[in-house]
């Protein structure tokens, strides 16, 4: 591969259970390896990789010889302590072939939502790419309960791409891209080469994962394509056992799905917004507000709000939704959900005589607002 051609700097590669396992209980060692050397040529032509790996749970599975155990959380905990070992060490031994060292970084949502925790992760991503080091990150699935887990690789990438600011986010499972329909069970399903735009009529065809193997399906990919490309990101959603797709991915040849970055990407501010913290409540708004928010790009005033749900500090992250129920955006509060359950409807001018104190006028500042 030639320098010259490639577009791209820093690529984030994620593989999901199906495309290491070849769709078998185990991982299959053959393609790996083969998936290694692609990586390791794009290296050697001056390009950044990060891999983002799938499979501890399958690995698990695989070393205990396929236990059989009631499909609790920590007994998937337990599948991957045992599992993520035997899962570096293939890939260690696996880029030795090539030459190359590798670090593992085993993240959680609440590494990249805490500012100081996200920042050391950057650091030492950066410092392993810095000495030609391979990072290989999966989610710490160990100690990673509901409240504190991203729950699935592919968002995971994403935010590893935010993370390491790369320019591309290459997803490999075992379908060619997205279809307008899960292949799996509508044999006419037509492969969607290019999208440009993310809505609710794409994310109605994107199904969850039938195969017993991986997590989320088309739809937590989706998910992903929409934060990367959000955040300037190209993301490519490709067949991992396509011959040579990795080289073929960078060198833009037409393969699976392309998504193509948003050209005015959001600032990193609100890119945290959008890929760091859970929502810990939502905001119902009026027609008026949600027309505010979303079209004139105003900041939320409590008198548009009409429903407050969950319980939450000031500070906290946020769904803002219409009244039909749908997500219009995403941001941050500035008052408590005790504080917003008085003087929500109200006049911002009513604000320090209701609560004794005020934050000012903005409820979700449009600073602190992603609309999505
Ligand atoms: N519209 C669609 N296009 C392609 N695949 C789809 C679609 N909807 C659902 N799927 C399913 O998504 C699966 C891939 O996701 P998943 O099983 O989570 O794999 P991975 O382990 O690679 O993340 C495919 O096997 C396919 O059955
Ligand atoms: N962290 C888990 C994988 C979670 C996941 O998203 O899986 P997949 O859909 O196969 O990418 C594991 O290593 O088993």
């Amino acid at each position: 591969m030639n320098l010259s051609d490639i577009a791209y700097r820093r690529v984030v590669v994620k593989l999901g259970t199906s495309v290491l396992t070849s769709g078998s209980k185990q991982l299959d060692k053959a393609h790996m390896v083969e998936l290694a050397r692609q990586m390791a040529a794009l290296m050697k032509s001056g390009v950044e990789v990060v891999l983002c790996t799938s499979g501890a749970i399958a690995a698990g599975r695989e070393h205990l010889q396929y236990p059989i155990l009631p499909d609790t959380m920590a007994n998937k905990q337990l599948l991957a302590a045992v599992g993520q070992s035997q899962l570096i060490l293939a890939w260690s031994q696996l880029f030795s072939i090539y030459g190359l060292h590798v670090g593992q970084l085993l993240l959680t949502r609440a590494d990249l939502q805490d500012r100081e925790r996200y920042l050391n992760a950057r650091d030492t991503l950066n410092a392993l790419l810095a000495n030609n080091i391979v990072p290989i990150i999966n989610e710490n699935d160990a100690v990673a309960t509901n409240e504190i887990k991203v729950g699935d690789n592919d968002n995971l990438s994403a935010r590893a791409a935010l993370l390491c600011d790369a320019d591309l986010l290459i997803l490999l499972t075992d379908q060619k891209g997205l279809f307008d329909a899960d292949p799996r069970t509508n044999p006419d399903a037509k492969l969607i080469s290019q999208v440009v735009k993310i809505d609710d009529s794409l994310r109605m065809l994107a199904g969850g994962s039938v195969s017993g193997l991986g997590t989320g399906g088309m739809s937590t990919k989706l998910e992903a394509a929409d934060i990367a490309r959000r955040a300037g990101i190209e993301v490519v959603i490709a067949s991992g056992h396509h011959p040579d797709v990795i080289k073929k991915v960078v060198s833009k040849e037409s393969v699976g799905t392309h998504f193509s970055a948003i050209e005015n990407p959001l600032e990193s501010r609100k890119q945290w917004i959008l890929a760091g913290p859970a929502t810990q409540g939502s905001l119902v708004l009026d027609a008026g507000a949600v027309k505010a928010v979303t079209d004139k790009g105003r900041s939320l005033l409590s008198k548009g709000i009409v429903g407050v749900k969950g319980q939450f500090e000031r500070g906290a992250t946020l769904q803002l939704v219409d009244q039909q129920g749908k997500v219009i955006a995403k941001g941050m509060t500035r008052y408590c959900a005790q504080a917003l359950g008085l003087i929500a409807g109200k006049h911002s001018d009513e604000i320090e005589s209701v609560l004794g104190y005020d934050y000012g006028d903005a409820i979700v500042h449009r600073n602190d607002m992603v609309v999505l």
